[in-house]
């Protein structure tokens, strides 16, 4: 799906979060949404997703359609929107919640034109295993990795995910973004690991409180004075030996002689 942002913007609590935000995450590739805490990465994914409306500025899909202007069920089908945090508590299988993500395709009668879809979901995220399994029983990482598996259940054509690496081991994280890499699906992904983005990532936006720092690809964005100005962090910018992405590596600042 082709995504534009153009000037979006919001307010929370009387103060610009995401301030004029102009952006093409280019389509059918995974795009690193970074910045500090607070930044405004979540607001602009629910500003993306359609769920917040923009005080300024706009979230144009496709032809150059407001996202929020899209019926709320085709919005549904074709935007997945993976939070932060998951509650704990419900009562129901992994099979059920990952068939959550089937509800804007089911029909009046409830039934699902692609009753495979959810399989296919939990294979695919590396979850199957886990199907028959109590929600509130699972780690932290498989429940992400079951969100994982409702998104893609959904289908969507642009994929939104906040933080998905949280709680994942290293194997897990890797395997998790080569795969989101590879779907061929618009997606934004926060990340905190620069790492994990300068390897995956296909373009980068780096947010600095509530503005756009710095776009593009990760080895041109993902500058020594860019992470100081941003971060506040000392950072020497490698060269992968296997595949030629940037490798940061971090410092401490240099302390009084
Ligand atoms: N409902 C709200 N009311 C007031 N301020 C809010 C609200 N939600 C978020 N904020 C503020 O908006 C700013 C941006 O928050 P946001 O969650 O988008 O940042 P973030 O970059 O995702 O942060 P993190 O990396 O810590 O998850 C923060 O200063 C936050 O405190």
């Amino acid at each position: 799906m082709d995504l534009t942002l153009d000037g979006v913007g919001t307010r929370l609590g009387g103060r610009w979060v995401v301030d004029g935000i102009d952006a093409t995450p280019p389509a059918g590739h995974l795009t690193g949404l970074l910045g500090p805490n607070g930044a405004g990465k979540t607001t602009l994914l629910r500003l993306i997703a359609g769920l917040l409306p923009p005080e300024k500025g706009g979230v144009l899909v496709e032809d150059g359609t407001p996202v929020h202007h899209l019926p709320r069920k085709g919005r549904a089908q074709r935007i997945a929107l993976l939070e932060q945090e998951s509650t704990s508590t419900v009562p129901l299988t992994v099979r059920e919640v990952v068939s959550l993500g089937r509800i804007p395709y089911r029909s009046l009668w409830g039934t699902d034109p692609d009753e495979a879809a959810v399989d296919r979901a939990l294979v695919s995220a590396r979850a199957d295993h886990l199907a028959e399994r109590a929600w509130s029983s699972l780690s932290g990482g498989e429940r992400q990795r079951v969100q994982i598996a409702r998104a893609l259940a959904q289908e969507p054509e642009l994929l939104l995910l906040d933080e998905p690496t949280n709680h994942l081991d290293v194997s897990a994280q890797l395997s998790l973004l080569a795969f989101v890499r590879d779907l061929g699906t618009t997606t934004v992904a926060a990340l905190h690991d620069l790492n994990l983005a300068a390897a995956f990532c296909e373009h980068v936006l780096v947010l600095s409180d509530g503005h756009l720092a710095a776009a593009g690809h990760p080895a041109d964005v993902l500058r020594p004075d860019l992470l100081r100005e941003v971060y506040g962090v000392e950072a020497d910018i490698l060269v992968h030996p296997r595949t030629g992405r940037p490798v940061i590596a971090f410092h401490e600042p240099a302390g009084p002689s």
